[in-house]
C-alpha cells in the first residue's frame, strides 16, 4: 500500500442505513484502506442523541450532536439523515470546505441537486448518490457513466421497495396495506415518513433522478405526475387476480418523440400489468429498473432497492469510488443537463386504462357509456358486465388513449346519471 495519509469520513445519521456504513467501515477498514491506497479514518457519527440505543453497537466516542463542527473536519461527508434541512446546508456546507460528498438522500438530489453540483462543479468536489434510486442496484453510475455514449429512449420499473413489499403482501398473504407497512418499516424499508412511500413521493423523487440523468435535462420534480397506492383496495386486487394480473407501482421516464422535437415524460403511479410480466416477479422490497437506449437496446437492473445493509453497500462503493480520486486524482464523473428538452404535460401520456364503474341495471346504459367513450375520442377494447340486484358492474378496457382523454371521459361518468360510482381506474401494462 501506499503511504498516501488517512482520508477523514464525517457520518451525518446512525439510522438503519448510517448505522450499516459505520459498522462496514469499521469491520472492513483493513480492505477497504487496500482498495482505496489510502485508510478511511471514520472521525465521527453525527446524531440526535448520542446515547440512543440502536441496533449496531457503535463506539460511543464517535458520536457527536454537533454535526456543523463534524462537517468542517472531514474530506469526505457521507449524509444519511434524510429530509431536505438540515442535510443540504451541511452538504452545501461541506462542499464550501473542499470536501467531497455522498448521499443516499433522493428527496435531496431531487429537490436541490443541481444546487448541489453547481456547488461541487465550482469546488472541483464530487456529489455521488448511487443509493438514492434502486438502494444496492448500479444503476446511477451505468446512467450517469456507462451509457453516456448512448441515446436513452426509456427507464422504466419499480423504484419503491416499501410499496413492492406492500402491494406484494396484499396480494399473496392478503395483508390490509396499513399491516404490511408496519412490517415493512419494521425491516428498515420505509422513509422515516412512510407518507413518502405509500403516497408515491419517494419514487417520484428518483424518477426526477431518473429522467434527468437519462435525458441529460433538469427535470423539476413539480412535473412529475404522482400517485401512489393509498387508492388501491381490495377489490382492485382481487379484481387483477381474476384477469391473471398483478398490481404494482412504476415509475416511467420516456423521451417522446415529435414534430416539434424531443420532449420528456416523468410519472409515477399504479399499474395492472399480467402475473408472466418481468416485472410481476419482483417480490417484497426488490425493484427492477428496465432502461432502453437506442444502440444498448433493453437493458434490465434487478435487486434490493431498499434495506440498511443493502444500502450501505452502494454508499460504500460511492465512498471509495471518491476516495480513490482523492489517492489518485482526476476529475470525477459529472451529471449533465446538456440537452434541457421540454417537458411533456402529463394529459398528453398515452396509456391503455381499465375502468371498473357501478351503473345502473337498465337497458341502453351499457350504450350511453360506450357513447361517453367514443364523444371523447377513447376506444374501447373490451366490456365485461355482471348484473346485480338493481345495478351492474361494468368493467372496461381502453385502447391506447392519452391522459387528457381519460381524464375527460372519467369527468364525463362522474356526471352521467345512470353512473352510481367508478370504482376504480387503472393503467395496464401488457
Ligand atoms: N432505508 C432504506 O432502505 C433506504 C434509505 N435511503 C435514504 O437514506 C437516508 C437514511 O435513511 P434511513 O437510514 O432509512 O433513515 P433513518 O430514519 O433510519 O435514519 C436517519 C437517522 O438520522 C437521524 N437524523 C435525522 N435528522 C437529524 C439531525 N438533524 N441531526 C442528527 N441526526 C438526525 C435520525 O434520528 C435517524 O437516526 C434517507 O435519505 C433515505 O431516503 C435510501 C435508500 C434506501
Ligand atoms: N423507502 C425507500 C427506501 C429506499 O430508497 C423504499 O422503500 O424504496
Ligand atoms: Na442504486
Amino acid at each position: 500500500m501506499n503511504s498516501y495519509r488517512s482520508l477523514r469520513i464525517a457520518l451525518l445519521g446512525a439510522g438503519s442505513v448510517g448505522s450499516q456504513v459505520a459498522r462496514l467501515l469499521l469491520e472492513h477498514a483493513d480492505e477497504l484502506a487496500a482498495r482505496v491506497g489510502a485508510p478511511l479514518e471514520l472521525v465521527g457519527i453525527g446524531v440526535r442523541d448520542v446515547d440512543a440505543q440502536r441496533d449496531v453497537d457503535l463506539p460511543r466516542e464517535l458520536m457527536t450532536s454537533d454535526l456543523g463542527t463534524l462537517v468542517a473536519s472531514a474530506d469526505i461527508v457521507v449524509e444519511l439523515l434524510g429530509g431536505i434541512e438540515p442535510a443540504r446546508t451541511l452538504l452545501l456546507d461541506a462542499l464550501a470546505s473542499g470536501a467531497d460528498v455522498v448521499t443516499a438522500n433522493k428527496a435531496l438530489v431531487a429537490a436541490h441537486g443541481p444546487e448541489l453540483f453547481d456547488a461541487a462543479e465550482i469546488l472541483g468536489a464530487q456529489v455521488a448518490y448511487e443509493a438514492a434510486v434502486g438502494g444496492a442496484i448500479p444503476i446511477i453510475r451505468p446512467l450517469e457513466q456507462s451509457l453516456a455514449g448512448d441515446r436513452v429512449t426509456r427507464v422504466m420499473g419499480i423504484v419503491n421497495g416499501t410499496t413492492n413489499f406492500i402491494l406484494d403482501r396484499m396480494h399473496t398473504e392478503g395483508s390490509s396495506l396499513a399491516d404490511a407497512l408496519r412490517v415493512a418499516t419494521e425491516l428498515g424499508y420505509a422513509e422515516a415518513d412512510p407518507t413518502a412511500d405509500i403516497e408515491g413521493f419517494d419514487a417520484a423523487s428518483k424518477a426526477t433522478i431518473l429522467a434527468s440523468l437519462a435525458f441529460h435535462t433538469s427535470v423539476p420534480g413539480a412535473l412529475v405526475h404522482r400517485e401512489g397506492i393509498t387508492g388501491i383496495t381490495d377489490a382492485m386486487v382481487a379484481q387483477a387476480e381474476r384477469t391473471g394480473r398483478v398490481l404494482k407501482l412504476v415509475a416511467i421516464c420516456e423521451r417522446l418523440p415529435g414534430e416539434g422535437g424531443d420532449r420528456v415524460s416523468a410519472r409515477v403511479h399504479p399499474v395492472s400489468l399480467p402475473a408472466t410480466h418481468p416485472l410481476a416477479a419482483v417480490r417484497e422490497a426488490k425493484n427492477a429498473i428496465f432502461v432502453t437506449a437506442e444502440a444498448a437496446g433493453d437493458l434490465m437492473f434487478y435487486g434490493a432497492g431498499a434495506g440498511g445493509p443493502e444500502t450501505a453497500s452502494a454508499v460504500l462503493g460511492d465512498l471509495v469510488s471518491i476516495a480513490r480520486r482523492h489517492v489518485l486524482g482526476g476529475p470525477g464523473a459529472a451529471s449533465s443537463t446538456h440537452a434541457d428538452l421540454p417537458i411533456a404535460p402529463f394529459g398528453d401520456v398515452l396509456a391503455r386504462h381499465e375502468l371498473a364503474l357501478t351503473v345502473a341495471d337498465r337497458p341502453g346504459v351499457l350504450a350511453a357509456v360506450a357513447g361517453l367513450f367514443a364523444e371523447h375520442g377513447v376506444s374501447v377494447e373490451s366490456v365485461r358486465q355482471d348484473a346485480r340486484e338493481a345495478h351492474a358492474s361494468l368493467v372496461l378496457g381502453t385502447h391506447t388513449a392519452s391522459e387528457a382523454r381519460i381524464a375527460s371521459v372519467l369527468d364525463a361518468l362522474e356526471a352521467h346519471t345512470d353512473v352510481e360510482r367508478i370504482d376504480s381506474v387503472i393503467r395496464l401494462i401488457d
